[in-house]
């Protein structure tokens, strides 16, 4: 069977042949579970927990979030090196999650990746020119005459020179490593590329020249990225659009100067204030979150961040209790939380959400510190009291369930939809963008410069 030489035209997928600026993959309701290695009756990580959002051709979307949110998950289903649990991934007519056999080679060839850590995504035992040629040999791309060609002219693209096609990875400098990674991420000239934190491993005086790179090279090729990232102000300064995740589920999503300049979604407002100012004087509210995600074993049943929110909603008949009782509420049910993951003890996480060096041991000694100075009325004391006493004989399941039943609010019962945000088409999960409740950021501390 022929294959595809340097002289191909077609991408082998007709949906990717679509012009710039139109809908080149359309992800909707994608999830991927890792199933729990348990023998029986464990949960799954669920990585990545049903999200939806289309990728335009030629552009570069970023994707942010705190580390373990799913963001390398998620770009990994995208090129079919995990598998979805559910949910599609369109490139026109197809759907990237059901491809097989010749079609799913097409999209391996055209999906590519670059990762995190030049370091260990290298062979050490191949030489560059190897690293590069080794997509072309297992599509079997051209001549080997024609590779040999291919893999010259990717390394003089990235800004290597022709005498590196014999040297090997440990002879080069993190930064010259990363330029093999992206060569050989672009032999069989792609059309999409996930970038996994590309930067991030290199010393901030080689990552503006790869970024450059990278901006060149899409700009040359046509190439549409989605570029993984923690640190915000390369994404600010790379990306057209920016997703933000929170365990699993993309929170936020719109055009990056709209989104940083005036973040809708609680998650995506706190995730920007927890960035450090380049001028110290200025003042902005920090909004300091409570505890830690959640596991994605067990994500929270209403909004995922509802756990840890600093505007949730108050659920109706409680909205004049003081906010420290109704912290010490959230505190409580948070605290039980991390009592059934049992992943550290009690102690650690009450001392961790209270900042107290006290040692509980009890649920009653938790009980204790947190309202016992406080005049509760009866419609708090009495679920409070009913969930102590379910703790107290270590089910910290239905106490939960009783707490969220009594004193949940829309944010613990029902998973936000996304809404309009303004006339960008940014979109923003949050039940605050509901008519009857007030914006987060007329609740909130502000966020932002303060210039
Ligand atoms: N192969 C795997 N098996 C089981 N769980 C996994 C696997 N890979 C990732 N996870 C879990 O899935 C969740 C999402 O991980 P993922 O690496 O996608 O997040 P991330 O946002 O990319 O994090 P980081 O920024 O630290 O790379 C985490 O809880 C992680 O522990």
């Amino acid at each position: 069977m022929s294959r595809p030489g340097p002289e191909r035209t077609a991408t082998g997928l007709a949906g990717l042949d679509c012009d710039p600026g139109e809908t080149l993959l359309s992800v909707r309701d994608l999830r991927t579970y890792y199933e729990s290695g348990d023998l029986i009756g464990g949960q799954p990580v669920k990585a990545v927990d049903g999200v939806s959002f289309d990728v335009k051709k030629g552009e570069t979307l970023g994707i942010v979030g705190e580390s373990g949110c799913g963001k390398t998950t998620l770009g990994r289903t995208l090129v079919r090196l995990e598998a979805a649990t559910g949910g599609e991934v369109r490139v026109g007519d197809d759907d990237v999650t059901q491809l097989s056999g010749e079609d799913l080679q097409a999209w391996r060839r055209n999906a590519q990746v670059v990762f995190q850590d030049p370091e260990s995504s290298l062979n050490d035992r191949m030489t560059v020119g190897e690293i590069v040629r080794e997509p072309l040999d297992v599509h079997d791309w051209g001549t080997p005459a024609e590779r040999r060609a291919r893999v010259r002219s990717l390394l003089e693209k990235v800004g290597l020179q022709e005498e590196h096609y014999y040297r090997y990875p440990h002879q080069f400098s993190g930064g010259q490593r990363q330029r093999v990674g992206i060569a050989r991420a672009l032999a069989l000239e792609p059309e999409f590329v996930v970038l996994d934190e590309p930067v991030s491993a290199l010393d901030v005086s080689v990552q503006a020249q790869i970024l450059n790179l990278l901006m060149d090279l899409q700009e040359e090729l046509g190439l549409t990225y989605l570029f993984i990232a923690h640190d915000l102000s390369v994404v600010e300064h790379i990306c057209d659009r920016v997703a933000v995740m929170y365990l699993g589920n993309v929170m936020e999503l719109g055009p990056t100067e709209e989104l940083f300049e005036d973040p809708a979604n609680p998650y995506t407002r706190a995730l920007l204030s927890a960035v450090p100012e380049p001028d110290p004087t200025a003042e902005i509210d920090r909004m300091t979150l409570r505890g830690t995600p959640p596991s994605p074993r067990d994500p929270p049943q209403g909004c995922p961040f509802s756990t840890r929110c600093p505007v949730k909603i108050r659920p109706e008949g409680f909205e004049d209790v003081d906010d420290e009782t109704w912290e010490a509420i959230e505190v409580f049910r948070e605290t039980l939380r991390a009592r059934s993951r049992a992943e550290r003890s009690l102690s650690e996480q009450a001392r961790e959400f209270l900042g107290f060096e006290t040692r509980f041991a009890t649920v009653d000694e938790v009980v204790e510190e947190l309202f016992a100075d406080r005049e509760l009325p009866g419609s708090i004391r009495e679920p409070v009291d009913r969930a102590t006493d379910l703790a107290r004989d270590g089910d910290e399941a239905p106490a939960l369930d009783h707490l969220r039943e009594e004193l949940g609010s829309v944010c613990d019962h029902e998973p936000p939809a996304a809404h309009g945000v303004d006339a960008t088409a940014r979109e923003s999960r949050c039940h605050r963008h509901d008519d009857e409740y007030e914006e987060p950021a007329a609740v909130g501390p502000s966020v932002g410069d303060a210039e």
